[in-house]
């Protein structure tokens, strides 16, 4: 039985006078039934870290390498020192803005892994993929060049975001998000073996929120969210944490 992690996503948003939220999430969300997660800018990472509590923190990002001259970047080695158990990689918006390609993800997966953090590795077609019918084939690519050998199950999380549902209102349907779902669940069962592919989470990211969470929770193969705006105020992010604590 997969426990389900409620991942919150702060993308660029957040100052300390925002670590209130993180309190009062630690309170609502402290009988919690799921794993509870927020990724902050990297500032933040380690007064998150420092509260304690249910909420753990997690990064957006690291470098491929664990030291040099790398003049503003961050490895993943210095995200697990401040505190971060998980850092998301490949975030679509980061292969969009940042032109992180595949390759790139699976290097900083390994990265996230040597240093001992949970990679929570995003997939996810454009609207012009979906439409031209090749979603399950963009999804297959991403999820073989991003992800390195060596899944353990513990290791990594796979997240499923449609680039056309993120902070745009639009969802999928649930039979459009459980056919992907169930796709990774095929792909990783394959790749890494029935008992690696079975116990590595898949969360959905893309507009999740209070309202449409305990439907998309249903669907096969959902273990948990990737939340972005939502995750931004405690009282809304706690109501995704009890819909996945059931
Ligand atoms: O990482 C989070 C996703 O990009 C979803 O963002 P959103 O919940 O604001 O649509």
């Amino acid at each position: 039985m997969r426990r389900k992690l409620a991942a919150g996503n702060w993308k660029m948003n957040g100052l300390q006078a925002n670590l209130s939220e993180v309190r009062t999430l630690n309170e609502l969300a402290k009988d919690a039934q799921c794993d509870v997660l927020l990724c902050p800018p990297a500032p933040l990472i380690g007064a998150i870290a420092a509260e304690g509590g249910v909420v753990k923190a997690g990064a957006q990002d690291c470098h491929t390498a664990v030291s040099g001259a790398h003049t503003g970047e961050i490895s993943a080695e210095m995200l697990a020192d401040a505190g971060a158990k998980y850092v998301i990689l490949g975030h679509s918006e980061r292969r969009a803005d940042m032109g992180e390609t595949d390759t790139i993800v699976r290097d900083k997966t390994q990265a996230a892994w040597t240093a001992g953090l949970v990679a929570i590795v995003c997939v996810g077609e454009t609207l012009d993929q979906r439409e031209a019918a090749n979603t399950l084939d963009i999804i297959g690519g991403q999820l073989a060049g991003s992800i390195p050998d060596g899944a353990s199950g513990l290791n990594l999380v796979v997240a499923y975001e449609p680039v056309w549902a993120i902070g745009t209102g639009l969802t999928p349907t649930t039979d459009q998000i459980g056919e992907v779902h169930d796709f990774i669940r095929t792909r990783l069962e394959r790749r890494f073996g029935t008992g690696v592919g079975r116990s590595t989470r898949i969360l959905y990211g893309g507009s999740m929120n209070p309202k449409n969470v305990t439907e998309i929770a249903a669907v096969s193969n959902v273990d948990g969210g990737l939340v972005g705006g939502a995750s931004l105020k405690a009282a809304d992010f706690n109501v995704i944490v009890q819909a996945l604590s059931t």
